[in-house]
């Protein structure tokens, strides 16, 4: 098992509803997912052209790709990478092994649903509680080896989904440390603050696949609502579907033009916390459209879960104090957007 489940299989203390709509089988959207035009997470104010993405797109094999990176993570905590390594075959395999699932019927994916203490499997994002009204979304997590639920969905033929998840993970884990390495180095970091962020003993990854079918009224609706992402880094891939839309301060909600082959990255709270603020995180959401069915899939990378989460020692004012990785998991999962002021120092 991986132990960033440990971390998250925990009693929620919400009673909540957990099993995704049955997309297929609905003319309308229902009011249960109707959001009100006056909710903030809600609002559509795109005041730039969609075609020009705000936050930096960097070419991983440029001589000044650290610099550029540094740059970005200080300026926006979120860039784009395009030339970093991964092989296109297996990102086209990982979206069609996605598609594969999410085509499966709502009875065959209901097999995996997550339980309500569970980490991994079919079910609605885990922010879900936190809000009011319910996403255009159904996700599918996988903490390491995904065979139990694969075994399920596919008696006869789990294999394919799983190697190619398996060989993902690997290959984000590769792009997360390298990422990292680049990142901090911009920082004020000692070698023992490095070893930690990009050791590859214990440290956990998880995968998000994530389905938005298409929607018959996708303004009054939102697939995934405002949120930051928990953990060091992330790394997207929006597979060619407009989507992906970040809180610029003083602008609103701005689209993340989904480029060829590129990744989105984001830096996470845990990322935040360890620059000290350096680093700022970036509240973003996912919105839907009428004609396509979007997929995006997200990794998720952090550190071992026991170890102990602080600022970098070089700076002197630390804004956080220190806690356990896995309390900082806690915390969000009961605090959500208010865990980072708990822990301000
Ligand atoms: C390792 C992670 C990261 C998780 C929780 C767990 C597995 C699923 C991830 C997401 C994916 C969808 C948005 C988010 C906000 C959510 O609801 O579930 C993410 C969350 C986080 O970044 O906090
Ligand atoms: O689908 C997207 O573009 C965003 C997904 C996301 O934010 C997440 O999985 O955390
Ligand atoms: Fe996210």
């Amino acid at each position: 098992m991986n132990t960033l489940s440990k971390a998250y299989e925990v009693g929620t203390t919400f009673s909540h509803n957990i099993i995704p709509l049955d997309f297929e089988s609905i003319d309308g959207v229902p009011e249960s997912h109707l959001w009100s035009q006056s909710d903030e997470s809600h609002q559509k104010i795109q005041t730039n052209n969609p075609r020009d993405s705000l936050i930096p797109v960097i070419d991983l094999s440029d001589p000044c790709a650290i610099d550029l990176i540094g740059q970005a993570c200080k300026t926006w905590g979120m860039f784009q990478v395009i030339n970093h390594g991964v092989p296109l075959e297996l990102v086209k395999k990982v979206e069609f092994e996605a598609r594969r699932l999410f085509s499966l019927t709502t009875h065959e994916k209901r097999k995996v649903l997550r339980s309500p203490t569970g980490a991994t499997g079919y079910g609605l994002p885990r922010i879900s509680p936190f809000f009011a009204k319910c996403m255009w979304h159904e996700g599918f997590t996988i903490m390491g080896s995904c065979v139990d639920d694969a075994k399920v969905l596919w008696p006869h033929d789990y294999q394919r989904f799983c190697d190619t998840m398996d060989d993902y993970q690997n290959q984000m884990k590769l792009l997360a440390h390298k990422l990292l390495l680049l990142s901090l180095q911009t920082l004020d970091v000692t070698q023992e603050e490095i070893n930690w962020a990009t050791s590859t003993h214990g440290s956990n990854g998880a995968l998000q696949l994530n389905s938005y079918p298409s929607c018959p009224n996708p303004s009054r609706t939102l697939g995934l609502a405002p949120h930051t992402d928990s953990l060091l880094l992330t790394i997207l891939n929006q597979y060619g579907i407009t989507g992906l839309e970040i809180f610029v301060e003083g602008l609103g909600w701005s689209p993340v033009c989904p480029i060829e082959g590129a990744f989105v990255v984001n830096v996470g709270d845990l990322l935040h916390i360890f620059s000290n603020a350096k680093f700022p995180v970036v509240y973003h959401r996912a919105v839907v459209n009428q004609s396509k069915h979007r997929i995006s899939v997200a990794y998720f990378y952090g550190p071992p879960i026991e170890s102990t989460l602080a600022p970098l020692s070089n700076y002197q004012d630390p804004c956080f104090r220190s806690l356990l990785v896995k309390e900082y998991i806690r915390l969000k999962a009961t605090h959500n957007d208010k865990a980072l002021s708990l822990i301000r120092i």
